[in-house]
């Protein structure tokens, strides 16, 4: 095999058609080309890029390894080996070797293409995982080491960066660059290899040589990572860190709640006598994997930026008894995890009060308004309406406004008229979008854990939105039957003035929330309206009986949503009472 690349730019790093030549067994010569698009990153020598084959369209990951890095013999040597090693391997998680080529520059390694990073990224984002996630995580990396094992396979280097996430969240662990294929049973490596903090003590020791148990070794420093948010031998320097590893010094702090099980299972794995580590078979028999309920095989993409919701995490648990405990310590160890660049998410119970909303706003700068509407701790009256707007925040500056509907739907109606709303027990939800001559809303329902790809962005923007605003909602949902909801409400209008906010629901609700925290909720259909006064009291009246009323400050507000629909319906015109009420 052999290639050539024709360059459409002379900088190499922007649109390039790649060749790659191959020869028939009959001797004819045949061309592939490739699309080299986004670059992906970079390690040690090579430069990983998506590339698409312009024929078949399918699109890879491309390892480009520039030839001149590649002088040394034992740089040459290695790459061979990692080809070698990795071509035959074939699991669902292991990033799968396409093949590779290579032209007069460059050797090419094609890969699966693992489009939602590694594990490193996550970690970032999320600064901690929940103990269910990452039960999740090590049994998919545990099934992947089963299988190199079987294929007398030490990876010799795991660690965050190596565990990358497919666009299903499959881990799939790559990177054979420092792997070793063992010719026989209990055969010993010697060779000094692995990354500072993930190393074995034995590999560090170098005197008796070592085997499969450095990567379970690696394996315990990746738990205790995932669950801790940093590496337990972690130091600003390699000396020392290497100096802890030899004397096992690392320890559990008191500011991450962790359960006892996975002290347990951590403690085990890390223990510097290689032959008394757990075997793969024993980890998976740990009582970490067995708290009676079932770890799902994949998360869903949302929790790359958020941790799950409890309502999500229930859907694992056989019963409610256990249901309450084990979510409970899912949200204890679930860290308030913001996301650097939405950064929406409040703690519980101070969400929205006056200071952690200046906060906020002075974080993002981004949101323009925010508030628990007043109406979110009364029960409504017999006749007063079945769903309102409990709380909004407008982040329409970049995203679009989300909400939290008294039902607890939360909802995002997004810049570019776009809206989902997602059931109360966070697994289905509705995405709205408005097509046809008569531009009606199509509704299209999916679930958190399927939808199509395109929607992945609006999804994630959606899970910020929900911990933001859904507070304490989800503990109160209880275990009911999902129903399927074939008339969701959700907000189809919204609009706001120098004084409020209002929102137009599909059930026809017409609600207005003005700035002193008065509200007016309007049903056309059953001509009540809704009055939550400055103290927060409410009262329903029939639409007749409020236009006549002598409460003025209702009578004023009642006026001024009039004036407002108007503005909406006919186009901008200042309503008479907005002088008055400012
Ligand atoms: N299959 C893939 N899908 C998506 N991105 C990838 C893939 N493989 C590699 N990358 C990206 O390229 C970066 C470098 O890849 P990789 O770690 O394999 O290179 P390396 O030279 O072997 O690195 P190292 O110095 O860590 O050994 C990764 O951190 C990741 O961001």
């Amino acid at each position: 095999m052999d290639s050539k690349s024709g360059r459409n730019h002379e900088d190499g790093e922007s649109a390039t058609t790649i060749e790659e030549k191959i020869v028939k067994t009959n001797g004819e010569v045949a061309m592939r080309r490739y699309s080299k698009g986004r670059f992906l990153g970079k390690g040690g020598f090579a430069r990983v890029y998506e590339f698409s084959n312009l024929e078949t369209r399918k699109v890879t990951a491309a390892k480009i390894v520039p030839k001149e890095s590649l002088q040394k013999s034992r740089a040459k040597q290695k790459l061979m080996s990692e080809i070698k090693i990795h071509r035959a391997l074939h699991h669902p998680n292991i990033v799968g070797f396409e093949h590779f080529f290579e032209d007069n520059e460059n050797v090419y390694i094609l890969l699966e293409l693992c489009s939602n990073q590694t594990m490193n990224e996550l970690l970032r984002r999320r600064k901690r995982l929940t103990e269910l996630e990452v039960q999740c995580y090590i049994l998919q990396c545990i099934s992947a080491m089963r299988y190199l094992q079987s294929h007398k396979v030490i990876h010799r280097d795991l660690k965050l960066g190596n565990l990358f996430l497919s666009d299903k969240m499959e881990i799939k662990i790559g990177d054979f660059g420092l792997a070793a294929k063992l010719e026989y049973d209990g055969e010993k490596k010697k060779t000094i290899c692995g990354t500072p903090n993930y190393i074995a003590p034995e590999v560090l020791d170098g005197k008796t040589g070592h085997s499969y148990e450095v990567d379970i070794w690696s394996l315990g420093v990746i738990t205790y990572t995932l669950l801790v948010g940093k590496p337990p031998f972690e130091t600003s320097d390699v000396k020392t860190t290497y100096r802890r590893i030899k004397m096992n010094a690392y320890s559990f702090p008191d500011h991450v709640p962790l359960s006892e099980s996975s002290k347990s299972l951590i403690t085990r794995i890390l223990v510097n006598d290689p032959a008394k580590r757990p075997t793969l078979d024993e980890i998976v028999a740990h009582e970490f994997f067995h708290q009676g309920y079932t770890v799902p095989k994949l998360l869903p993409a949302s929790t790359l930026a958020c941790p799950p919701s409890v309502s999500y995490l229930r859907q694992f648990m056989p019963n409610a008894q256990q249901t309450s405990s084990a979510t409970q310590r899912f949200s204890d160890t679930t860290p308030s995890a913001l996301n650097p660049k939405a950064s929406l998410r409040t703690p519980r119970n101070e969400l929205m009060n006056t200071e952690r909303t200046a906060k906020i706003k002075e974080e993002t700068g981004k949101v323009l308004g925010a508030r628990t509407s007043a109406s979110s701790s009364y029960i409504p009256t017999q006749n007063g309406p079945e769903v309102w707007v409990k709380k909004w925040v407008d982040y329409s500056s970049k995203y679009g406004l989300g909400y939290l509907l008294s039902n607890g739907a939360t909802g995002v109606f997004f810049n570019d008229s776009t809206k989902i709303i997602l059931d109360p027990n966070g697994h289905r939800f509705n995405y709205m979008e408005r097509r046809g001559p008569d531009k009606q809303d199509i509704i299209v329902q999916h679930t958190l854990t399927e939808y199509p790809k395109d929607l992945q962005k609006k999804i994630t923007l959606l899970q910020h939105f929900r911990s933001y605003l859904d507070g304490d909602v989800k503990q109160d949902t209880g275990l009911e039957e999902e129903k399927e909801n074939p008339t969701p409400i959700y907000i189809k209008k919204w609009m706001r003035t120098r004084h409020a906010i209002m929102f137009r629901l599909s059930n026809k609700i017409v609600q207005v929330n003005f700035q002193d925290h008065t509200e007016i909720i309007l049903s056309s259909e059953t001509r009540m309206v809704t009055y939550v006064n400055k103290k927060g009291e409410r009262t329903t009246y029939a639409l007749a009986t409020a236009l006549e009323s002598t409460n003025q400050e209702m009578t004023k507000r009642l006026k001024y949503t009039k004036d407002i629909l108007t503005h909406m319906l006919n186009g901008p015109n200042k309503g008479p009472l907005d002088e008055e009420l400012a």
